[in-house]
């Protein structure tokens, strides 16, 4: 087992005990746990991913909830966690494993919350987990719901942050804002001149969205409602309210005398690729995103397309990329998120049509507080037995500072599973 590492305890009288495996941002978080008799241990150890035998010693012989993180891209429940049965790509090899120099070999990129963290929370007498993320691909849920832990994320409150974002990289990458940016702060600038860093203009042009849920959807209104753009999307599933949407904003578009904007639901997602300009990816990750871009579908893209990624770094087979970027210096994309975060594969940071960022896609101050208090909220409503919230989409009660948050888990994943009950709220 690893030594103990180092603890913050608040409320150290408090009945149950919880555990938070990082700090986070804010303070409500800590003062919603400690006035409801929670002893909170917050664990300040620098190490940026915990390992499995430090989150069990974190968990010891008594813990009622522990608040995890995502922290770095995971691949480890990939497999587990999928709930479509249409797999179009298949990873070779062990769920657990990555391909690095033609091996295989074993990683952990995330903290592991699989059968050993669920069962020994289990023993420890606990019964809830929050990520503070909406993403929960390094959780094995079914492991989770074998030992009746309640796995808790915080949807809602990062949906327009992190679409503002993948508009941000949409435009930087559109319009060559770092190497711009770079060849100024180089003082390489010695006049106006016609060709210098030109772009590509949105407006009119078609915004392709992979995977259009809250964020896509997000994302797609902010891009047709900014910039004029067409939409063409895939999902799996009906896009009905942004349909809708840019129906009705098309016709007021006409109504004072301007240019219709259009959209479509894409058959397959390779229409996507071969019709858009710009192309942002919102999936979840699971084995049916995973290398979803990958050589061939890069190939069918527009030569000058534009391609984000803030949704999980394995949904690019980032090597590939890292060949059509060299090969086509016009293809331009946007990353938040990367294959093996936090490194990012040989050669990309050396590409000139890239704009790329360390993970930030859903860090503004509200919605990072707003995520640390949802997950909290989570884990505190499952250890006092209330009910779940009946739309975790729905999060502005929890979040209104001025008043008590409703009796509810914000948002449990396996909620259903686990027979819980839904708040009439
Ligand atoms: N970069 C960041 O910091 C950051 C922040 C928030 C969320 N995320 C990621 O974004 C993801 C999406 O978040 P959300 O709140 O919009 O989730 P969501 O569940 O509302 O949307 C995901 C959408 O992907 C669709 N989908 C699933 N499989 C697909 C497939 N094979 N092809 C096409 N579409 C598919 C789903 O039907 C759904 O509509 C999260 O799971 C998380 O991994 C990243
Ligand atoms: O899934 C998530 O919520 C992100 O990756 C962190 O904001």
């Amino acid at each position: 087992m690893a030594k103990p590492i180092s603890i913050q305890i608040w409320n150290p009288r408090g009945k149950y005990r919880v555990v938070s495996t990082k700090p986070m941002p804010g303070s409500r978080w800590i003062r919603l746990l400690t006035d409801h008799d929670c002893r909170l241990e917050i664990c300040t150890e620098k190490k940026t991913i915990l390992s499995v035998d430090d989150i069990l010693a974190l968990i010891g012989d008594k813990c009622d909830g522990v608040i995890g993180q995502e922290s770095k891209t995971g691949l480890p429940f990939l497999f587990a966690n999928s709930f479509h049965h249409h797999s179009t790509h298949q990873l070779p090899g062990d769920p657990l494993s990555i391909m690095d120099g033609g091996r295989w070999r074993l990683t952990v990129l995330t903290e592991d919350w699989g059968e050993t963290l669920f069962s020994a929370l289990s023993r420890a007498g606990g019964s809830a987990f929050s990520n503070m993320a909406v993403g929960f691909n390094n959780v094995d849920v079914k492991a989770a719901t074998k030992y009746g832990v309640a796995v808790g994320n915080t949807p809602g409150v990062l949906t327009e942050t992190t679409a503002e974002l993948a508009a941000a990289l949409s435009l930087a990458a559109a319009r060559r804002v770092v190497e711009a940016d770079m060849f100024m702060r180089a003082g390489l600038y010695d006049g106006w001149l016609p060709h210098l860093f030109v772009g590509n203009l949105l407006k009119g042009q078609t915004v392709g969205v992979i995977g259009a849920g809250r964020i896509g959807s997000a994302y797609a209104r902010m891009m047709i409602e900014g910039f004029k753009m067409n939409l063409i999307y895939y999902d799996l599933y009906q896009a009905t309210r942004l349909e809708k949407f840019v129906t009705d904003y098309g016709q007021f578009l006409q109504s004072i005398g301007e240019q219709l904007v259009t959209w479509k639901r894409a058959a397959t997602m390779h229409d996507v690729l071969r019709e858009a300009d710009v192309i942002s990816l919102h999936p979840i990750l699971d084995k049916t995103t995973h290398h979803l871009i990958n050589k061939d579908s890069l190939s069918i893209m527009k030569k000058e397309a534009i391609l984000v990624n803030a949704s999980r770094g394995p949904v690019i087979d980032e090597a590939a990329l890292v060949e059509h970027l060299k090969a086509n210096p016009m293809f331009r994309v946007g990353l938040d998120v990367f294959e093996e975060e936090p490194f990012m594969k040989p050669g990309l940071a050396e590409q000139k049509n890239t704009v790329i960022v360390p993970h930030i896609a859903s860090a503004s101050k509200w919605t990072r507080e707003g995520m640390a208090t949802l997950a909290a909220l989570n884990v505190l409503g499952k250890i006092k037995g209330y009910p779940l919230w009946s739309d975790p989409n729905r999060v502005a009660p929890f979040l209104d500072e001025n008043s008590q948050p409703p009796t509810a888990c914000p948002s449990i994943v396996n909620g259903k599973q686990l027979g819980l009950t839904t708040s009439k709220l």
